[in-house]
């Protein structure tokens, strides 16, 4: 069976990204109609369009039944189901600045409806969720990458400074082979130290039950398992079919309800694969489900290699919602080509409202050619706040979070908002 280490996997897959993927089997529907159609805020179902199934839960966008941002006062919006406690906290001096100066569609259309765009704002803004939950996945999947071995103290500090911030999940480690990915093989120290912080959640990868009864030994409240939608990925990554995957994971999710434990499910290539080119949305939703119907609490569609665009990513998101409700998906794109939060606008206006991301956009390999990572926290944020939407996070700490981890790893921080802002505040204190 194929073997490969996930660093010389990396490599491999943007070395083979230099090219665009052919994806010459788009669904003939017209896309941009399609786009056009979920940010209209109409609350209509719309089982016409997914011929039964969920057909009921799909609107234009929202959904009446299953989501609650149809309706702007209900404060329902963005609270979890689980019984941990919500924290609330002071928004810092930083982010009043950062708030001042950025422009909030939300909140200025008022000011717009003289010029007369008014309409085409609130026609974005109504599409997009009031609440956005952010998955902070920075210290597991931004750092796995790394070749040089990140010490577990700046681990644990990148970690404390996520969760001081306001994310309210940070997922902190993988209980995976350490032969796969030595970057992560101090899981169980990192888990020793971290455990006790309050106020965020801190999942963890586990590839099987041995991944999963170490992560229960170190405490972890919170566990994830990883499946793909294409097969030469599944082998590569995790050393085996993705039917054999289901099995494991199946075993995993039966444990962790014995331990009232909630698991996060992932399907990786979600709209392609460097080896198989374009991957059907048929086949995303097939894994999503069978995550679902195995009792994962969310599922986080992965385009591991930012191939994606809008053009790509909402027919197979549409396939996906047509069997898991939109509240049960988050979206997870990496920005190679950055398409990332495109992607993920257009995610929110399909209904979409958790959504994954990695401080100072961490990730990719930085020996392969056009690699990158995960969509920038802080740009997502950045976006997100221009947009009204609230997320709980204080730019200003997650932008300090960011230069930490950058500085340690000895490059740039790859946010552009991060940048920009860095940038602008030190022109500003020059003026003073
Ligand atoms: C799944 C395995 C373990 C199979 O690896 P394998 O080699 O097929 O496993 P095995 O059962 O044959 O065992 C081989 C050795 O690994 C050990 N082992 C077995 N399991 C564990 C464990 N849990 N923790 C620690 N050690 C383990 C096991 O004890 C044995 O040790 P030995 O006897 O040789 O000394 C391996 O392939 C692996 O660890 N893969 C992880 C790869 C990975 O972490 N990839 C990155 C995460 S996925 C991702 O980033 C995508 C995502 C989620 O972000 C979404 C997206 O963007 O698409």
């Amino acid at each position: 069976m194929l073997k490969m280490q996930w660093n010389e996997w990396v490599t491999t897959i943007m070395s083979s990204l230099e090219e665009p993927l052919a994806f010459d089997k788009l669904p003939s529907m017209n896309t941009i109609d399609r786009i056009q159609r979920f940010s209209s805020g109409a609350c209509r179902p719309r089982d016409d369009v997914l011929g039964g199934g969920m057909g009921h839960r799909w609107i234009q966008g929202r959904d009446c039944t299953t989501s609650n941002s149809c309706n702007d006062d209900d404060e329902s919006f963005g609270k979890e189901s689980f019984p941990w406690k919500r924290h609330t906290r002071k928004v810092s001096e930083g982010e009043i600045l950062l708030r001042s100066t950025s422009f909030s569609a939300r909140n200025s259309s008022k000011s717009f409806q003289e010029n007369g765009i008014s309409h085409s704002i609130n026609k974005l803004v109504r599409g997009v969720p009031k609440f956005v939950k952010i998955v902070e996945v920075g210290p597991r999947d931004g750092l796995q990458n790394e070749k040089n071995i990140v010490p577990t103290s700046v681990k644990v500090e990148l970690i404390q400074r996520l969760v001081s911030a306001g994310l309210p999940v940070v997922e902190a480690t993988s209980f995976v082979s350490p032969k796969w990915v030595p970057q992560l093989a101090d899981a169980k120290d990192v888990m020793d130290r971290v455990n006790s912080l309050d106020g965020a959640r801190l999942p963890v990868l586990t590839p099987n039950l041995k991944g999963f009864e170490a992560a229960v030994s170190a405490g972890a409240k919170e566990v994830a398992i990883f499946a793909s939608a294409s097969e030469s990925f599944s082998l590569s990554n995790i050393n085996c079919t993705i039917e054999e995957s289901l099995l494991r994971y199946r075993a995993v999710v039966t444990a962790a309800k014995e331990h009232s434990i909630p698991v996060r499910g992932y399907v990786s290539c979600v709209v392609g694969c460097p080896v198989e080119g374009a991957v059907p949305p048929s086949k995303v939703a097939h894994v999503v489900k069978e995550l679902y119907d195995m009792g994962c609490f969310e599922i986080s569609l992965g385009d591991t290699i930012g191939i994606g665009t809008p053009g790509t990513v909402v027919p197979m998101l549409e396939a996906v919602m047509a069997v898991v409700p939109p509240e049960k998906l988050a979206v997870h794109f990496h920005d190679t080509y950055g398409q990332a939060l495109a992607n993920i606008l257009v995610s929110l206006q399909m209904g979409i409202n958790i959504v994954d991301s990695s401080v100072a956009g961490l990730g990719g390999c930085p020996y392969a050619k056009g690699a990158s990572g995960n969509v920038a926290t802080e740009d997502v944020v950045y976006m997100l706040n221009g947009l009204g939407v609230q997320t709980n996070v204080d730019l200003g700490k997650l932008i300090a979070a960011g230069d930490f981890i950058s500085k340690h790893l000895g490059r740039p921080n790859g946010s552009k908002a991060a940048v920009a802002l860095n940038r602008r505040v030190t022109a500003d204190a020059s003026k003073i």
